[in-house]
């Protein structure tokens, strides 16, 4: 990609996506070609579930629901702001700690019913295929695009990679809204993440030194 379309826009599925996007971005940066603006971690797939098991909650549409997601894509990480839904959620106590474990844990859900047979599929490729279209609808001129995905970000000094809603627009990300307004139990979830998070990025990070070390060790001998 560096050589042949070093101005492509990269969107990674792949798991573990907490460390995906610090290697890849890595590795753009050992070729000089790191363009922060257009590299993605494809987390949809949460913002996706949100809406539609708080749709399913309060009655609506999911498609006329959005959930703004931040923090990662792996279990605890990733923190589904319902004290924003739009429309409103209203859930409370038990059935809101019910509603953040189910879009938490409905990967690791399918996951384990596939039983090393794969993880969900269909659910995966309506997601990519969104964000994909909010990336070129942006690219295409259209305004007020956002979307949450896993980037580089200076959101948080104690982590360099974040979830977060982004205004996407020409040439990639635009804007970085950050967290924007959490309620305290929100910021507690935020907080535990955290710490998650820097340790999922450093190992990404960690791989691709080492590979990118390697590399130029063989590239030396021969
Ligand atoms: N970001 C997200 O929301 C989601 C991410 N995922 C991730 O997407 C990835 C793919 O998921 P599935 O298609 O369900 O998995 P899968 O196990 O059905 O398919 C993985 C494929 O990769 C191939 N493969 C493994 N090692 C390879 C290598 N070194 N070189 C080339 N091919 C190799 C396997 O042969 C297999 O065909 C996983 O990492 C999964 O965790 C899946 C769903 C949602
Ligand atoms: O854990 C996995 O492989 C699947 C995944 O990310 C998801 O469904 O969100």
């Amino acid at each position: 990609m560096t050589k042949a379309a070093p101005d492509a826009y990269l969107i990674i599925i792949t798991n573990p996506l907490n460390s995906m996007i610090p290697l890849a971005c890595e590795v753009l940066k050992e070729a000089n070609k790191l363009n922060a603006r257009k590299v993605f971690g494809c987390s949809t797939l949460d913002s996706v579930r949100a809406a539609t098991f708080v749709g399913e909650a309060i009655c609506k549409d999911p498609k006329t629901v959005d959930v703004p997601i931040i923090g990662g894509h792996s279990g605890n990480t990733i923190i589904p702001l319902i004290s924003r839904s739009n429309p409103p959620a209203c859930l409370e106590g038990d059935d809101l700690q019910k509603m953040i474990k189910k879009i938490q844990e409905a990967g690791t859900e399918v996951v384990k019913a596939k039983a090393g047979k794969g993880s969900c599929t269909l659910a995966m490729a309506y997601a990519a295929s969104r964000l994909i279209f909010s990336i070129l609808r942006a690219a295409d001129g259209e305004k007020e695009i956002v979307e949450s995905a896993y980037v580089k970000s200076d959101v948080m000094p104690e982590v360099k990679y974040l979830a977060s809603p982004l205004l996407l627009g020409k040439c990639g990300i635009e804007k970085n809204f950050g967290l924007g307004k959490v309620d305290e139990c929100e910021k507690k979830m935020f907080c535990e993440a955290m710490e998650i998070l820097k340790k999922d990025i450093e190992m990404g990070e960690k791989f691709a030194k080492a590979k990118i070390c390697e590399a130029q060790k063989n590239s030396k001998k021969s």
